[in-house]
């Protein structure tokens, strides 16, 4: 016989155990073998996918928003002992309109303390504030709010995390339902919204317990699938610190998505600067560092303390909320990853603000925890002089905070930069070290800054220097002598 009848007189024998003939098992071994491989091949990549999608990711990135760019300029040289550099610097269009800001606030009691005591703010009474009206409750016609809702809510807040439902630990997640939400706000009414940005509207609300929430309500377009979005909301849900907002839980309802936070009554630090808040007085010194120094840790604990590491990407001082201790909070943090790049209008938020974006982010689209540390240096800085990052209505040389700051400390000014607004002065040397740290921090090459972990330490430095500047000018007061 030839070897090919062979072969053929082979395939055709029947085989154990089903006496199926050797050419039906063969085929039937080949087509399992190529849908296991198929099989496999989805597996991973859906793996690998949702493995990458589930946190702001470390590696540097390269989003696809070189359309929004605009505006450049050429940074002005400086130096401060060793670290000023000529360097390019060009900003993306996304800027801040305080006017639109300050008209969407809406009716919302705010009930100051008196913490002279503290020495966090130079004059303050006790007071409540109607931020819609700019009234306060002595005022005549306060406010449209219903204050007896408010107070019980209120009181809730004051007492130390008291309130905060015990359900809302995340790691499974709290599901809040629309109703729910909606029954807080008094059905979404203007009355309780607090501000608006990037990703939706925010609102006071208060839970049938008497707790008061922030009810961030996200924009529609912005939707995505539903067990995506709570993977996602969970992984920021895990993430805690003192100097981070506290994400409590989610809601998912059609095309709603909806996230509750902890809500913070003092206000934030762009207000408290620029806006509404510097009616209530003027943040000293301690404060200002107080709050800028929870804020760097927040930020070494997201870049340092975590994995894998979140960057946060938007760090300005709207972001910074301000409880009643005047600790800074955090917030946003692993939104902008949750809602996803390369939707139109997200794209805008994704580079950060105007004013506090890393020039590098912007002329090499990379992106890594070092933007964020450049921001925080920005934001160091407008804490200092009280200046926004970018203020056009200021002569040509002032427009940009970091670059008129560079050419007053190069030129040995620098005492003249602190926010005229402060009357008790930081000390010469507490001054030096927070322009040191913030000056570092803004370094036109990325390698060259600090990680958040050391502006952490340096700033700290900078607080135990204050504090016993403090003593000594104290025991000298006390013993009318001069230590
Ligand atoms: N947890 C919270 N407690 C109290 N107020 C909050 C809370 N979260 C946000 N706010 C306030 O709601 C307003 C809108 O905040 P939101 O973060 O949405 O916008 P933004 O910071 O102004 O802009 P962007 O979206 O570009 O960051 C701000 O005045 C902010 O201080």
């Amino acid at each position: 016989m030839s070897t090919s009848e062979n072969l053929r007189v082979e395939l055709l024998s029947r085989t154990p155990p089903f006496g199926l003939r050797l050419w039906v098992v063969l085929g039937i071994s080949i087509w399992a073998a190529i849908l296991f491989v198929l099989g496999l091949i989805c597996f991973l990549l859906i793996y690998w996918r949702r493995r990458g999608n589930h946190h702001d990711i470390a590696e540097p990135e390269i989003p696809d928003v070189t359309k929004e760019i605009a505006v450049d300029e050429v940074g002005s040289r400086a130096f401060v002992d060793n670290i000023c550099a000529p360097e390019s610097h060009i900003f993306p269009v996304k800027e801040r309109d305080p006017e639109k800001e300050s008209q969407r606030m809406s009716a919302h009691l705010i009930t100051s303390k008196s913490i002279d005591d503290h020495n966090l703010i130079e004059c303050s009474s006790v007071h409540q504030y109607d931020r819609s009206q700019g009234l306060y409750s002595g005022d005549e016609g306060s406010s449209a709010y219903d204050k007896r809702e408010y107070s019980q809510c209120g009181t809730m807040s004051m007492s130390p995390r008291g309130g905060l439902p015990e359900f809302s630990h995340l790691g499974l997640g709290h599901w809040y339902t629309l109703r729910e939400l909606e029954h807080s706000t008094n059905g979404f009414s203007n009355e309780y919204i607090i501000g608006e940005g990037g990703y939706g509207v925010v609102y006071h609300g208060c839970l049938v317990n008497g707790t008061d929430v922030a009810i961030k309500k996200l924009f529609n377009n912005v939707g995505q699938a539903e067990k995506e979005f709570r993977v996602e909301v969970e992984a920021i849900g895990h993430v805690r610190h003192k100097n981070l907002v506290r994400l409590l839980g989610y809601c998912v309802e059609g095309s709603h998505r909806m996230l509750v936070y902890e809500y913070i009554s003092n206000g934030n630090l762009e207000q408290w600067l620029h806006g509404a808040m510097r009616q209530q007085g003027v943040l000293t010194w301690e404060a200002r560092i107080k709050i800028t120094l929870g804020i760097a840790k927040a930020l070494a604990y997201l870049h340092e303390g975590i994995e894998p590491k979140v960057i946060h990407r938007d760090i300005k001082s709207s972001n910074i909320l301000i409880d009643e201790e005047f600790n800074g909070k955090l917030s946003d943090f692993g939104l902008s990853k949750l809602l996803g790049e390369g939707k139109s209008h997200i794209t805008t938020r994704v580079m950060g603000t105007f004013g506090y974006v890393a020039p590098e982010y912007v002329n090499t689209g990379l992106l890594n925890e070092k933007s964020d540390v450049y921001s925080f240096g920005v934001l160091l800085l407008e804490a200092v002089t009280g200046r926004d990052p970018v203020n056009y209505s200021r002569p040509a040389k002032e427009v940009h905070m970091v670059e008129w700051l560079k050419l007053m400390v190069g030129s040995r000014r620098a005492e003249e930069v602190v926010d005229p607004e402060m009357e008790a002065k930081p000390t010469k040397q507490a001054l030096k070290r927070a322009l040191l740290v913030a000056l570092k921090c803004v370094d036109p090459v990325a390698d060259r800054r600090p990680t958040m972990g050391q502006a952490v330490r340096m700033l700290e430095a900078e607080d135990v220097l204050s504090r016993e500047e403090r003593r000594k000018s104290r025991l000298a007061h006390v013993d009318g002598g001069d230590t």
